[in-house]
């Protein structure tokens, strides 16, 4: 994985292969023995920080995401690690693709008990302009693309009777996401229909939950232009944007057994971005800079305010 420096002024947090192949974790060495956990988008960030973590932890490890050589390079980090690693380049957004993805990975691996939906991603835009095409890219990759996966993979366990557990990757949506409307509202249904099939296929044994992070410093972060990442980094009451590691630990904490009577719940790693905090896909608005809002007070409401 590149190193994130860049020049934003956040505290920079531990972001290379080398740093997560060595840090301390709190889950058990062989929490994953004998596990097959199929990780989408696990070529890059918190996908790849995610197989890293799992493979410390026995899982035998299939990755999928578009870009082969993205997934060779994670291929080849987990390997010099000894994890047992399976690539396959697709789109999520095929149904097709993923039909043929589960039959493959079946094929050579025998099955799969854990599925991490992490592949996604979007645009920033303003929600007035948005076009058509660009809605249904972002809808069509982060609600559908996650849908086909989650539904295959609930057919998967249905078919050879075995338990099985889902872990979708969504964003801390909470307070609406000014200037990405479109991954907003996906993200919201993938965490209903989370919650949703999380009922129907208890009875097939299969939990399903979600992940929500809030700024997490990683590779897509150079999907925005330089006053988004400075919005980032105070888009919490911490103050700094967080780290692909602490997105992965919850993932792993998740898909264990450790959480074995937890479905269809949603946990927040998002370093507070509930209660406080701004982030700006595009940067702040003038209208919403303070000084600004002040300054169109009406000269009464200017005196209470201060
Ligand atoms: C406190 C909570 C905060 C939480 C969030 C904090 C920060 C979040 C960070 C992250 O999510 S990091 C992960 C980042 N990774 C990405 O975002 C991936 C980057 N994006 C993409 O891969 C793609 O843009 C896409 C969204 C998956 C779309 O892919 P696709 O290949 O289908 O689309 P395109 O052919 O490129 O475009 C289709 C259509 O979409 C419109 N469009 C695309 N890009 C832009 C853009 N930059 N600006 C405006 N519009 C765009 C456009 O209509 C395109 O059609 P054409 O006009 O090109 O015909
Ligand atoms: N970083 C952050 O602050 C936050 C991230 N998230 C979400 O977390 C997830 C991981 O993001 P992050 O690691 O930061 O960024 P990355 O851009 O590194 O990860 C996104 C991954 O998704 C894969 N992907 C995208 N579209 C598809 C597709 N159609 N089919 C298969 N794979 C696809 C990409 O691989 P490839 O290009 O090879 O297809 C890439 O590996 C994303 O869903 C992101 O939106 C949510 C909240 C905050």
């Amino acid at each position: 994985m590149s190193d994130i420096s860049g020049d934003v002024s956040v505290p920079e947090v531990g972001m290379s292969d080398e740093d997560f192949a060595h840090r301390p974790t709190v889950l058990r060495e062989g929490t994953f023995e004998g596990k097959v956990v199929l990780v989408s988008g696990g070529g890059s960030g918190i996908g790849r920080a995610t197989a890293i973590l799992l493979g410390r932890l026995g899982a035998r490890l299939v990755l999928c995401g578009r870009d082969p050589g993205k997934l060779e390079s994670a291929a080849a980090c987990l390997t010099r690690l000894g994890a047992d690693v399976s690539t396959h380049p697709m789109s999520i957004r095929s149904p097709d693709a993923v039909e043929a993805l589960f039959a493959e990975v079946v094929d050579r691996h025998g099955g799969i008990d854990v599925l991490v939906n992490n592949a996604g991603g979007q645009f920033a835009q303003a929600t007035i302009d948005i076009k058509p095409k660009g809605w249904n890219a972002v809808v069509d990759t982060n609600l559908n693309g996650t849908f086909y996966m989650m539904q295959a993979g609930a057919r998967h366990w249905r078919e050879v009777a075995r338990p099985g557990c889902i872990v979708n990757v969504v964003a801390a949506i909470w307070r609406g996401m000014p200037q990405v409307a479109h991954t907003c509202a996906a993200r919201a249904g993938v965490v209903f229909l989370s919650k949703t099939v999380a009922t129907e296929w208890a009875p097939l044994n299969i939990r399903v939950n979600c992940v929500a992070p809030g700024t997490i410093r990683t590779e897509g972060f150079g999907n925005y232009p330089r006053e988004a990442l400075a919005s980032f980094s105070q888009a919490n009451p911490m103050l700094r944007t967080g780290s692909a590691w602490d997105i992965a630990e919850a993932i792993a904490y998740l898909g264990s057994d450790a959480a074995g009577f937890i479905t269809g719940e949603t946990l927040n790693v998002d370093g507070g971005s509930q209660n406080w905090g701004d982030p700006w896909f595009l940067g702040r608005p003038e209208y919403f800079e303070l000084n600004y809002a002040e300054a169109r007070l009406p000269t009464h409401l200017k005196e209470q305010a201060r």
